[in-house]
């Protein structure tokens, strides 16, 4: 029998804690000290959803260079990318909980530069997202059919296409496979958005991420989302509701820059004795 097996022996493996923002869900392995090397199959095999944990992404929470912390995140396929919303409120949650932060705001590192976020007093977590800029106009296939859209940095790569076919449009969509997109714009690849406005400040959408696949939710999706309902609506700042199959969130867009709000949940804690 082995210690992880066995109730009474010490805890054996790799410590995480799970959890996830509108159901995005994520693997947090803390790295207090930095010294974890994780690797794209282990990044793989945490988050495979029948022999692993099961996620959309890892996020080692690492000491930071410019900052206290390291928001290390990877996505399902083991790739690296810039940032990512979600798992930006679902860190914060884990450094406020576990006391490696106080109750105020903390500034952690990405690979898009340094966020802000805070625990609200209602639980839910708002970050500070940074820019978000307008790219070229683009297209995606989905099923044969091409769905005119904008390119959106926001930290990391998006498309968002417009459906004028409405909600039942937008459910019968096919994401199990990547939409067709243009390579020689997204040379690294893209998260695609398929929106639907449902009022001037309130749409509903579906993502298919880079390197994870569909997910019920994707944080910098809905501020790339929200920066262009509100071009629909003639304006560039203002509040705008997101509905995204795992929730709801809310994005706050002043200027070029936009924060986050909604929830981050952890669920479990345990040790992975995987490889
Ligand atoms: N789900 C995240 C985005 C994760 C990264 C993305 N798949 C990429 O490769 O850019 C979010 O909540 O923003």
């Amino acid at each position: 029998m082995t210690d992880a097996a066995d109730p009474a022996g010490p805890p054996s493996g790799l410590p995480f804690v799970k959890g996830h923002g509108t159901e995005n869900d994520f693997v947090l392995v803390p790295d207090r000290e930095g010294l974890l090397d994780l690797t794209p199959d282990q990044v793989r095999a945490l988050c495979d959803r029948r022999a692993g944990i099961g996620a959309d992404g890892v996020i080692r929470v690492a000491p930071g260079t410019l900052a206290p912390f390291f928001m290390d995140y990877r996505n399902a396929d083991g790739s690296l990318a810039e940032m990512c919303g979600n798992g930006a409120r679902v860190f914060t949650r884990f450094l406020v909980d576990a006391g490696w932060t106080g109750p105020g705001p903390v500034t952690f590192e990405t690979r898009a530069g340094l966020r802000t976020a805070e625990v609200g007093p209602d639980g839910d977590v708002t970050v500070g997202m940074g820019p978000a800029v307008l790219g070229a106009a683009s297209a995606a296939v989905v099923g044969g059919v091409r769905y005119p859209g904008v390119a959106v940095d926001v930290g990391n790569p998006h498309l968002v296409c417009r459906l004028d076919g409405g909600l039942a449009e937008l459910a019968a969509l096919d994401l199990t496979r990547a939409p067709g997109v243009d390579a020689e714009l997204f040379p690294a690849g893209v998260n695609v958005e398929f929106v639907v406005p449902l009022a001037p400040d309130r749409v509903r959408m579906r993502v298919h991420e880079r390197g994870s696949g569909e997910t019920r939710s994707c944080g910098t999706g809905t501020v790339a989302v929200a920066t262009v309902a509100l071009g629909w609506a003639g304006r560039s700042v203002g509040s705008v509701h997101v509905l995204v199959p795992g929730g709801a969130v809310r994005v706050d867009r002043t200027g070029q820059d936009s924060s986050l709000t909604g929830p981050a949940v952890l669920v479990a804690t345990g040790h992975w004795t995987g490889t």
